[in-house]
């Protein structure tokens, strides 16, 4: 599995501005930069602009103005056709999950490992393993739509993990799951940072920011960053 040399940066954001339409600019003047395998909350008020610039950096919407920096290459530069290559490297928790209504949660979560042709019986050994350490293991053939809210978060995350991603991002990704879930998931999060993943987790969840204080915050308020830890 390639894996990055540490103290280069994943994703560089210089002077980036974002407006939505004809709007005002919703995120202005963004500027950081990220070690590859650091770990960062994204902290801020409701509508501070956390889920945009999550978007910014899984090249969900593009700037309206500055450089985004992403894996070393300046997404201004890079080609339509490049772009999937790229956006494969980074897994995404999305707040509203979007998982595959016709597929069954393992089907959903092995969806990554398929689409790289990872052989059948490695799919059919991991992907139960980590739905099982999400706590589900006793819905592997449940559809998305007989799920609760936390259980379909619980696959969407698996789905984001499974394939060892260089960048994961998660908006809000234990909104929906009780304390000790939380704990177990930010604990996952942990064991993949450890395996040379890049973390950034936007959140609400105050106090597991503080229970987990030896990571890093970015913090948003009004649409800029008021303090980053690099
Ligand atoms: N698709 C959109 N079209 C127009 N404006 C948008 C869109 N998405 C977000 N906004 C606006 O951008 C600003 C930032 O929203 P964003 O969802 O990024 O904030 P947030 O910090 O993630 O909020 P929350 O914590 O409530 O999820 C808000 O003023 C919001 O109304």
């Amino acid at each position: 599995m390639r894996r990055r040399p540490r103290g280069e940066h994943i994703i560089r954001l210089d002077g980036v501005g974002l407006r939505y339409g004809l709007g005002p600019e919703v995120l202005q003047d963004i500027s950081f930069a990220l070690p590859a395998g650091s770990f960062h909350f994204l902290t801020g008020p409701s509508g501070a602009g956390k889920s945009s610039l999550l978007r910014l950096m899984y090249l969900g919407l593009r700037p309206t103005r500055g450089r985004v920096m992403l894996f070393d290459r300046d997404i201004a530069q890079t080609k339509r056709y490049e772009l999937p290559a790229l956006r494969r490297r980074i897994g995404v928790v999305f707040q509203d999950f979007r998982l595959l209504d016709h597929l069954s949660a393992l089907d959903n979560v092995a969806l990554p490992l398929r689409v790289r042709g990872v052989k059948e019986s490695e799919v059919q050994k991991h992907v139960p393993e980590l739905l099982g350490w999400v706590g589900l293991a006793d819905h592997l053939n449940a559809k998305p739509s007989t799920l609760s809210g936390g259980q379909k978060q619980r696959v969407a995350i698996a789905r984001a993990v499974i394939g060892r991603p260089d960048l994961l991002l998660a908006d809000e990704p234990t909104g929906n799951v009780d304390d000790h879930i939380a704990m177990r998931l930010l604990h996952l999060f942990e064991e993949l940072n450890k395996l040379g993943t890049t973390i950034v987790i936007a959140t609400h969840n105050e106090g597991l920011v503080q229970r987990f204080a030896h990571h890093k915050r970015l913090h948003l308020e009004h649409g800029t960053v008021s303090k980053v830890e690099e």
